[in-house]
This record gives structure tokens, sequence and C-alpha cells, in this order.
């Protein structure tokens, strides 16, 4: 921690290993963006034979990534970075973030390899293994499970039933079982791949993966991130002996299993020592550049604004997630809380959807009748239609379901659905299953209303701040990040179904918001004044005018009532659908007796 009259050209950096990209962001000590760069894995990096980031195993729900793709993009986004100028000799810090719960198993030769790096060499090269057996590498296992997997359905029945039921699991560790978590993904690899497991020496989530790179040794988990593993305890802030009992398969694993898991620090703002030498001779970081906690890509992109408990962001990445901070721990098997990344005492209110960004692309190829990627006239049909299909008001509600993936919330295959809905008659009636152009405004309806079900609880009745009266409860903000922010219809429906009494905003560099919460939680962790919090130190450097702008409006009178009406048939819809699909276990595969 220093004094900022003496950091006026230090500069910070911030880092998100998202699905699709490793994204590279510069800030100075005002929270000025100064460079970023980015590496797309299908435009850079196909070679590794992977679409939209992941590689896939339809017949048993497995989705994967290559952590050595992710060491070649260290390397190039550094590359690309430099080229642009950036002078890393300045960067007093760095943090960033990992897409949240992928699980990347190192060999016990990592720490060695991390440690010895040589500069003239890329990272790849030294530390995935190589030749004919020449070089171990330092991954005892080559992938890494992907957030999108949906292979462990038994193991989460078996997390589930472990404490009690799915309520119990949520008290305790922030969530019910899910596929994606590592506690599950543990279980699994254990019981698939027995050697690769005894020849685990650590694991890291995909934040620490990225921190431990940048560190030159083995970086601890988040306190944060930690808590999307269904291990930890969030109240006892600690693993769950339980539930690591379950994950190593008997007590006498537990030890073992908590040696890999690695000491948690208590707090995500206390530096884990200096940069390794490998970025200091090959890029020129100053030898004391500090590794500060990364965290989930989440929890980093709530920190890109000083947000207030009534504010709401929703990231429109490759998943789409909801997300709030607030003090009031109320975990529920429906959402996931997680600590809060920087704030002792604050907790961050999560939902996340596999069937985001991918699943409004395939309505915009449908459209398009074409693989342009262009996305006017999925704009222009998505304005052009009325709320909900209904041309005049007689007209049934259209609602659907839209899952090129198999769905987290609810836990459903992937389908589609399409429904009509009288709310006058409560009149509910399935629909073939075909495209129609209506599907450019329904399928950002369908992802709406799904956060309108599900927040429902977290937001309240809100001042109308021209007229003073009030208004129902919805969010005082709605902020926008992620590559989907910057298309205005998604952002005018979003206001609509959502309602915000100040409007819908978007970061002036939304696309890169989880880059940015890193490198703002870099410039707080360098740079606090003895006990100083985040959003004290970022609101007293925050530059509204500059960083923030207005994209739509929010709260409109009737819009709203008529999607609190479609809400309830779009509860309705869900359930049925799920009671006729009973519960899911992986891609088209049915129900495990
Ligand atoms: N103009 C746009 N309109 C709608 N979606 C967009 C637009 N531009 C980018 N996207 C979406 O953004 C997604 C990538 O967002 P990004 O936040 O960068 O992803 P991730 O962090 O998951 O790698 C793409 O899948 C794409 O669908
Ligand atoms: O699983 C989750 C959160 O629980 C996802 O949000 C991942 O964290 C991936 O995020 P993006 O690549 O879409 O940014």
């Amino acid at each position: 921690m220093s004094d900022t009259s003496s950091t006026k050209d230090a500069l910070y950096m911030g880092f998100d290993l998202s699905t699709q990209q490793l994204k590279g962001i510069c800030v100075d000590s005002n929270l000025k963006l100064v460079y970023e760069a980015k590496v797309d894995f299908d435009a850079d990096l196909k070679k590794y034979g992977i679409e939209k980031g992941v590689l896939t195993n339809p017949a048993e729900g497995e989705v994967f990534a290559p952590p050595a793709m992710w060491l070649e993009a260290v390397n190039l986004v550094l590359d690309r970075l430099q080229a642009d100028g950036l002078d890393f000799s300045k960067v007093k810090g760095l943090s960033g973030a990992g897409m949240q719960h992928g699980t990347v198993f190192w060999s016990p030769d990592a720490e060695n390899l991390l440690a010895n790096l040589d500069p003239s060499k890329s990272l790849v090269e030294q530390l995935e293994a190589g030749g004919k057996g020449e070089r171990r590498g330092a991954f005892a296992h080559p992938m890494s499970p992907n957030w999108q997997d949906a292979s462990t359905q038994r193991q989460c029945d078996l997390f589930d039933d472990r404490l009690g039921d799915p309520m119990k699991l949520a008290e305790a560790t922030g969530s019910k079982a899910h596929h994606r978590f590592s506690g599950p993904q543990i279980l699994r690899y254990r019981t698939k791949y027995p050697s690769h497991y005894e020849q685990t020496a650590r694991i890291s989530l995909v934040s620490a993966f990225l921190a431990s790179v940048f560190l030159g040794k083995i970086a601890p988990m988040d306190i944060s991130d930690v808590t999307g593993m269904n291990l930890w305890d969030v109240g006892k802030g600690k693993f769950n002996d339980d539930l690591l009992e379950l994950a190593a398969g008997g007590k006498e694993g537990v030890a073992e299993l908590r040696k890999k898991l690695g000491h948690v620090p208590e707090s995500g703002g206390d530096s884990f020592g200096s940069i390794s030498k490998y970025f200091v001779q090959r890029y020129g970081f100053p030898a004391d550049c500090m590794i500060i906690p990364f965290t989930g890509d989440n929890p980093s992109t709530i920190l890109a604004l000083p947000l207030r408990p009534s504010d709401a962001m929703v990231s429109l990445g490759t998943s789409t997630t909801f997300l709030m901070s607030t003090s009031t721990w109320r975990p529920d098997p429906a959402y996931h809380f997680m600590n809060h990344p920087t704030t002792a005492g604050l907790y961050m209110f999560m939902l996340c959807y596999k069937n985001g960004g991918l699943a409004r692309e395939q309505i915009r190829d449908q459209v398009n009748n074409d693989k342009s990627n262009d996305w006017s006239k999925f704009n222009h049909t998505a304005l052009s239609t009325p709320p909900v299909s209904q041309r005049t008001p007689s007209d049934p509600m259209r609602l659907g379901l839209y899952f090129p993936r198999p769905e987290i919330v609810p836990n459903l295959r992937s389908g589609q659905w399409r429904f009509q809905y009288r709310p006058t008659s409560g009149n509910l009636m399935e629909q073939p299953s075909e495209f129609t152009p209506d599907d450019c405004r329904n399928i950002v309806e369908s992802q709406m209303l799904s956060l309108r079900l599900r927040s429902g609880s977290l937001v309240k009745p809100e001042k109308d701040p021209q007229t003073g009266r009030l208004l129902p409860a919805q969010p005082r903000r709605v902020y926008l990040v992620g590559g989907g922010s910057a298309n205005p219809a998604i952002a005018k429906i979003c206001g609509e179904v959502l309602g915000s009494v100040e409007g819908v905003f978007k970061l002036d560099i939304g696309g890169n918001a989880c880059a940015l919460g890193s490198a703002y939680k870099a410039v707080w962790a360098c740079e606090r004044k003895p006990g100083q919090t985040f959003e004290d130190l970022i609101g007293s450097r925050w530059d509204e005018e500059k960083f923030v702008k207005k994209v739509a409006n929010g709260y409109k009178e009737g819009v709203f009532e008529t999607y609190g009406e479609a809400v309830k048939g779009f509860d309705r819809m869900e359930k049925l659908v799920l009671d006729r699909e009973a519960h899911f276990n992986g891609e088209g595969v049915k129900p495990v007796p």
C-alpha cells in the first residue's frame, strides 16, 4: 500500500480469461483505460480444435478446454500489448479473473517448472508435456472441465444428499449442487481418471491457474471464487469436511485433497508477492510488480464500478449472468450466493445461464439465413415485434425456452419449447417448436423474464426519480456488460422487462468490464490507505460522466406490468416442461434411475 502521490505514473493491469477469449487491459491510477488487447481462441488458436473456446464430448455431456491454449494466449496478449506500446516497466500491480468453476489439475512438476521458466521460450513450450514422454509437463490432466460441462448429475445428487438436501447444501456453500462446480467435478475426475488424480499435486480454479502463471508458483484460490465449488463453508470460512470426504472418496483421502486445494487467504486484497522473473526478463515488468489475488469473472465484473445494493448488473457474455451486491445472506437452491471479492460481510448474488450469447446467435443466424454474424436484422425484427408478440390486446402472449446447450436454471436438457399464454384465463398451450422471426424478440424476453422471475426477492419498491412516486419492486439501475452489451435492441428489451427506475446503463468499456474490475482491484490493493475499502477508493476516483452512459430507458408503466403477467406464464411454462422432462442427466441422456 502506498500514497497516491507517489504513484502518479503507475499503471495497473487486469486480465479476463473467459470462455472465448483472454483479454488484457491496463489502467492508470485514476482508473482511466490506457491499453487493451485480446486473444480470441477460435480466431487465434483454432489449432487446439476448439469451437467457441471449448471441446465437447456430447455422449457424456462433457465440455472442457486445454490449459495449454490459455498459456499460449498469455504470451500472445502480452505481445499484442507490447506492440501497442505498453511500457510494462510502469506496471505496479496486476490482477485478473478466470471463468468460474473451471478446474485445472497440476502435476508434481508444476511448482518447479513455474519457478524456472526460460524467458527466451514461450510458456506453452515449457509447461505443456512434450516430446515422446521427454517432458512430463505441469499438468496431471491435459484438460480443464469447463463451466458448461453437464456430465456430473450423479455426483451432484450425492452432493445434494450429503448435507441432507439442496437447501442445506446451499445454506452451507451458497449453492445447491451444480454440474460445473469443482466439488462434483473433482469427484468425477477421481473416479474416471484415478491415476491422474493420484498424480495431481494441486488443484486450481481457472483464476488461480492464471495467477500462478504470473506468480511463478501455485497461487492460492480466491475467497470469492472458492464459493463456486460446493466445497467451501461460507459461514465457517473453511472447507467443509463432509463434502471433502465425499469428493475424496472417504475420510482417509481428506488430508490429501485438502493439500491439493491449498490454503485460501481471507482477504482478496493482500498481495501474493511479486511477479515471476519470466515476465520481468521477457517483457520488462518491474521485479516488484505485485500479484493481487485473481478472482472469478463474475466477482471481478462487479468490481468494474461502485455498485450499490439496489443496482443490478447483467453480463451478456457466452453465459448470461445477473449480479447484485448485498449484505444479506439469503441462500436458496434457485440461485448462487458467493463471498464478495473485496469486502468481508458483503455477498454477491448470482444467476447464471449457459444459454446466453450462443443461444441468441443461433436465432440471429436463423433470421439472417446465413453466418454473417450481423445483428442488424435481429435487432430490427426484435424492435418491430410488440412485447410478447401481442399485436392486439386479445392476442395470446408468445413465450419460449431456447436452450442449444443443457441449461443450469432450470436444470433442463438442450431443446426449444414454445407456448401461447393467455393471462386472463391462465390458459397455457404448447405450440409447434419452429422458428419464426418473432423469436428475435421472444428469446431476449425469455432470458430477461427468467432473470425477473428469480431475482424478485432481491429488489424492492423504488421511488420515481422525477415524481417521487413509489414504483413497483425493481432495480434502481441495470448495468449491462459483456459482448452483448453493445446491442441497443437487447438493452431496450432488458429495460422493458426488468424495469429499473433510472434506466439501463453501459460501462464505457462494457465489453471489458471483467478485466476492468480486476485492474481496479489491483489499483485498490496497491494504493489503498490502511483500512480503506474498495468501494471507498474506487468511489472517490470514479468519473460517472466519462465511465458510464445510459443506453435505454427502464421502467415503462403498462409494459412493465404486462411483463409481470408474462412472468407468471413463464414460471408455469418452465414447471410444465420440467415436470415432463424430469431430471436431466447430460446431453441427450435420460434420467438416472
Ligand atoms: N452486437 C452484439 N449483439 C449481441 N451480442 C453480441 C454483440 N457483440 C458481441 N456479442 C456477443 O458477445 C459474446 C461474447 O461476449 P464476451 O463477454 O466477450 O464473452 P466471454 O467473456 O464469454 O468470452 C458473443 O458470444 C456474442 O454473442
Ligand atoms: O459459470 C459461470 C458463472 O457461474 C459463467 O458465468 C462462467 O463464469 C463463464 O463466463 P463467461 O465466459 O460467459 O464470461
